[in-house]
């Protein structure tokens, strides 16, 4: 299977990364495209190709994946849509916010033709294999979706799921990335307050999230179950906890969440 990713910046060039890791495809397989040559760079040295015609790009690619910033969607698949070969081509919108109707719309030839047709929307960790990926089969059979699908449990784990779940998913997950970024932050921010250094402080806190996501993987329980077990009573961590809870702790969390889908 051969590859091709349109647009290189934070979002395509992680799914590059993971692509490459990935174990399903030889970097060879994988070509990228960008405007500027000096965004295309990093990429050669990882053995991919790389290209500034977007045509190019998506001649190449048994799987074509657009990945601009939404207000470019349009007019990107406009200048690729005669390079499509809608029998043969899957075409994967990585944009949030663009909907599987958009697509058909700017896809659609004048013979209301359409390519199979997905919106994907990764995170940032597939660049190390730990993303999670939701994708929405817009015009697409059981077939092309287990591919996609094949693909996506290569770079952290997938879920194929319906447009109209697409705005949730993204503030939980790809959004959520900086969500827990910023908890690490905050912790580190703590421990420095309280007397380790920065650098040690951000150890300790990523390795007790670590440790907090093997605990739930590990027993399937509620966090609430593993909570129970560390609060001891009138002891230090209930104190702690119902301090951040007094400060909102759970409700800023849903309102960021919230917020983060709305328009
Ligand atoms: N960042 C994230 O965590 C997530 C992003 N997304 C989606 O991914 C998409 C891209 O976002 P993101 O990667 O963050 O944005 P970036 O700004 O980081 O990257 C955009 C990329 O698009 C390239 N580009 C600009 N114009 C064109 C063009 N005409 N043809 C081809 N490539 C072009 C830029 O190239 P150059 O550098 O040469 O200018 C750049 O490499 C968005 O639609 C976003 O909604 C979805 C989920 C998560
Ligand atoms: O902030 C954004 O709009 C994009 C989509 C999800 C993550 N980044």
């Amino acid at each position: 299977m051969k590859i091709s990713v349109i647009g290189a910046g934070a979002m395509g060039g992680a799914m590059v990364e993971g692509f490459v890791k990935c174990g399903m495809l030889a970097a060879a397989d994988i070509t990228v495209s960008a405007p500027h040559e000096a965004t295309l760079e990093r990429f050669k040295s990882l053995g991919v190709n790389v290209t500034t015609d977007n045509k190019v790009a998506t001649a190449a690619g048994d799987v074509v994946f657009v990945v601009v910033k939404p207000w470019l969607a349009e007019q990107v698949i406009g200048e690729i849509r005669a390079a499509v070969d809608y029998n043969r081509q899957i075409i994967v919108s990585v944009m949030a916010g663009v909907s599987g109707s958009q697509l058909k719309e700017w896809f659609g030839g004048t013979d209301g033709k359409q390519p199979r047709l997905f919106i994907v929307i990764p995170n940032i960790a597939i660049a190390v294999k730990s993303s999670m990926t939701f994708i929405v089969p817009v015009n697409a059979d059981e077939e092309a979706t287990a591919v996609m699908a094949a693909l996506f449990d290569s770079t952290g784990l997938q879920m194929v799921t319906e447009e109209r779940l697409l705005g949730a998913a993204t503030t939980l997950a790809s959004c959520g990335i900086a969500y827990a970024m910023r908890y690490v932050r905050a912790s580190t921010e703590g421990g420095v307050e309280l007397g380790f250094k920065a650098r040690d402080a951000q150890r300790i806190v990523m390795q007790t999230m670590k440790g907090a996501v093997d605990l739930l993987q590990a027993s399937g329980s509620h966090p609430e179950v593993e909570i129970d077990k560390v609060t001891t009573p009138g002891g230090m961590t209930i104190r702690g906890l119902n301090e951040m809870e007094h400060a909102g702790f759970t409700s800023s969390v849903i309102r960021g969440l919230k917020a983060g889908m709305s328009k």
